[in-house]
Parts: C-alpha cells; sequence; structure tokens
C-alpha cells in the first residue's frame, strides 16, 4: 500500500503523458507557452505502462487518470489505454482533456478501455473562449464532448474555472447547458498552478460566489459527505435530482484530510501533492534497471513522506517551481 505518516492510503493515480498544449488557458500557461520538456526526458509508453503494472499489482492503486498538458496530444495514447486495460487486476480508467481531438479518438479510447472522460469548458460563448484560452477552437471542445457521450465514456463531467470579469457570470447558464445535455458539471476555484504566478487570493471567485450564483436559479440539495468519500468535488443535487452539480474549492474549503492521490509526471517524476516541492526520481530507477520491487520501495517511501496538505491558506505558503501542466492537473 502507499500510506502516508497521517494514515491516508493512495488508491488513485493521476498520470501526465505530456506537458505540452493546444490552447493557452489565461490561469495556466502564458501566451507564448512554456519550456517543453524534451523528448528524452520523457517516459516512453513501455516505461508508463511499467509504472502503472507496479502500482496496480504491487502499491494498491485501483483508479488511473490521465491528464497533461493536453493527454490527447500523446501519440500512444490509445495503445497505452489498452495495455493498462490488459493489467490484472483491472484499474478504473479515465481522462481529463481540454476535448480538441475527442471527436475523432473517442471511439477508440473506448474501445481500448477508458471508463469515462472529463473534458473542460469554461465557457458557452465562442468570443469567451477566445479570450480564456487564446484560440478559436470552442465548437471542436463541444464536438468533442458529445463524441464522448455518444461512445459511452460516461459519465462525462466538465470542469469550468470562473474568472472575474470574464465568465464569472455564467455559472446558471453553464449548468442549464449541462443538465439539458446530461452532462455533470463542477466549478473549480482557481488555484495558484500558474506559470505566470498570475493567481490572486482577493480577486478569485469562491465557492461561495458560485454557490450564491447557483441558486438565483436551481434549487441545490447537498449530497452530504458520506457519499463525497475522498473525491475533490463536494457535489448537489439540482432542482432535486437526477443531476448533480460540484465544486471543487481547493483554496476555501480544502479536501486533503481524506486525500487519496499519488502523481506521476510525464517525465517520471513521483509527486505527493498537486503543492510538493519535492519529488522523487522514477525515471533514473527505471532507466538503471533497478527491479520491480526495488520500484515499489523508492515509491512507498516517497508517499510515506507526504505532507499533511496544499496550506494555500497559510501565510507561509510557496507556489510549487513547476506549474499545473507540467505537474499533470
Ligand atoms: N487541490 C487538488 N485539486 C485537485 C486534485 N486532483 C484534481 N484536482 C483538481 O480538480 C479539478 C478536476 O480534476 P479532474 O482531473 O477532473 O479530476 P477529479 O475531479 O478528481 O475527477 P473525478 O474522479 O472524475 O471526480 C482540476 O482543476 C484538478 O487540478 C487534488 O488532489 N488536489
Ligand atoms: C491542467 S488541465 C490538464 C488536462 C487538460 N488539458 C484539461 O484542460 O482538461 C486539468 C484541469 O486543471 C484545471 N486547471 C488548470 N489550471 C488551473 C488553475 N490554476 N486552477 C484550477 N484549475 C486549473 C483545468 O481547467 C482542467 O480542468
Ligand atoms: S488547462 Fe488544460 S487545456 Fe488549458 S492550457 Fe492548461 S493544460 Fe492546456
Ligand atoms: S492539495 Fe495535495 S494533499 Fe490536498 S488533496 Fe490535493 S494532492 Fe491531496
Amino acid at each position: 500500500m502507499l500510506i502516508d505518516t497521517y494514515g491516508r492510503v493512495a488508491t488513485d493515480l493521476r498520470v501526465s503523458l505530456t506537458d505540452r498544449c493546444n490552447l493557452r488557458c489565461t490561469y495556466c500557461m502564458p501566451e507564448e507557452g512554456l519550456q517543453w520538456l524534451a523528448k528524452p526526458d520523457l517516459l516512453t509508453d513501455d516505461e508508463i505502462v511499467r509504472l502503472v503494472g507496479i502500482a496496480v499489482t504491487s502499491l494498491g492503486i485501483e483508479e488511473v487518470r490521465f491528464t497533461g498538458g493536453e493527454p490527447l496530444l500523446r501519440p500512444g495514447l490509445v495503445g497505452i489505454v489498452e495495455r493498462v486495460a490488459a493489467l490484472e487486476p483491472r484499474p478504473q480508467m479515465s481522462l481529463t482533456t481540454n476535448g480538441i481531438g475527442l471527436r475523432r479518438t473517442a471511439e477508440a479510447l473506448k474501445k481500448a478501455g477508458l471508463d469515462r472522460v472529463n473534458v473542460s469548458l469554461d465557457t458557452l460563448r465562442p468570443d469567451v473562449f477566445k479570450s480564456l484560452t487564446r484560440r478559436n477552437r470552442h465548437q471542436d471542445v463541444l464536438d468533442g464532448l458529445y463524441t464522448a457521450r455518444e461512445a459511452g465514456l460516461t459519465p462525462v463531467k466538465v470542469n469550468s474555472v470562473l474568472m472575474p470579469g470574464l465568465n464569472d457570470d455564467e455559472a446558471p447558464d453553464l449548468l442549464a447547458w449541462a443538465v439539458e445535455h446530461d452532462y455533470e458539471l463542477r466549478f473549480i476555484e482557481q488555484m495558484p498552478l500558474d506559470a505566470q504566478h498570475g493567481w490572486k487570493r482577493d480577486g478569485m471567485i469562491t465557492a461561495g460566489d458560485i454557490l450564491t450564483s447557483l441558486r438565483t436559479r436551481f434549487e441545490l440539495t447537498s449530497e452530504g459527505d458520506e457519499a463525497r468519500g475522498s473525491a475533490p468535488a463536494e457535489r448537489w443535487l439540482v432542482d432535486g435530482g437526477p443531476h448533480r452539480v460540484g465544486v471543487i474549492a481547493s483554496v476555501t474549503r480544502p479536501f486533503c484530510a481524506a486525500c487519496d492521490r499519488t502523481r506521476l509526471t510525464a517525465d517520471g517524476q513521483i509527486r505527493t501533492c498537486l503543492f510538493a516541492s519535492e519529488e522523487t526520481d522514477l525515471r533514473a530507477a527505471l532507466r538503471s534497471d533497478a527491479p520491480d520491487e526495488e520500484i515499489a520501495r523508492i515509491w512507498k517511501l516517497a508517499m510515506w513522506g507526504k505532507k499533511a496538505g496544499a496550506g494555500l491558506d497559510d501565510p507561509s505558503f510557496v507556489q510549487p517551481d513547476r506549474p499545473m501542466s507540467a505537474i499533470g492537473g
């Protein structure tokens, strides 16, 4: 098991497949992009499958999420999914994506064994999409969402970040749209993980703001803590159900005490937390022919050192060196 000194057990592995992206969301990356990882530094498909195999067979990982950067940009994605689906025990497998390219790949991903997708979409307005992502791809995301749902990659969840002055008036419209199309919408509080260090605690849209805005049009009933388990999203039934809306309030209502996550970056570093200041190098171990048992031992030791939480509201908080897109969001 991957256990830490606070008694938390990691059963959920988030794997970043690339740090590159075809969008430039203002809360994530600067317009000019970033210094991307060099190809030789990236784990190969074989190395990723081997590490996920060790996590699943020896370390108690039950769920694997592929993310990035934009994971659909990874050429070997379908093959990786197929090989992870063949592991024993077979983990649950999901993907977090900006949705561009899903129209082309959703069916192949489903066939390869992917269970479900989460797609990021912050606005229903093409012009606002262009301001937020610096690219004119709104329709591609809508098409990708539709294809994913039709391919059975369900429940399809939609992640929305609200930014002051840009799309913070859209919460009720986004929810009405999500209910109509049978997507599960979650609002995410903006976190200090952007490469430009532009996050400001004072200006951000909080869970409280989002709920107040939604309640102008919908009746929300809390699902309660028991239904939530270790999920980052707190959920509410919309107008009595069956549709739900979630809020991921990493800043104002942190959920670190129930954290069940471990992370693998595209260049083979273990991070025990999104906000960790240290990483543990599994790539070096892999490439020096360490046996599976040794890699499992290094991973367990890293987990034992996991900190209590992110401490975003703590005055001593320091933003990690790597931005979200390089860590794997
Ligand atoms: N603070 C914090 N935020 C997280 C963590 N995991 C995911 N997030 C953020 O939550 C948002 C949604 O992430 P997803 O990739 O959709 O994952 P999820 O919400 O755990 O996924 P589901 O299992 O489908 O509910 C993103 O902004 C993530 O960066 C975490 O461990 N800590
Ligand atoms: C880093 S992205 C990677 C996967 C994919 N490119 C996407 O956008 O879904 C994962 C999630 O993190 C969210 N995200 C990115 N930067 C964020 C920030 N500074 N605060 C909160 N969420 C953020 C995105 O909206 C997305 O839902
Ligand atoms: S949030 Fe996702 S889609 Fe947007 S720039 Fe970051 S990695 Fe790309
Ligand atoms: S911030 Fe770190 S400890 Fe808290 S839930 Fe996220 S990964 Fe877990």
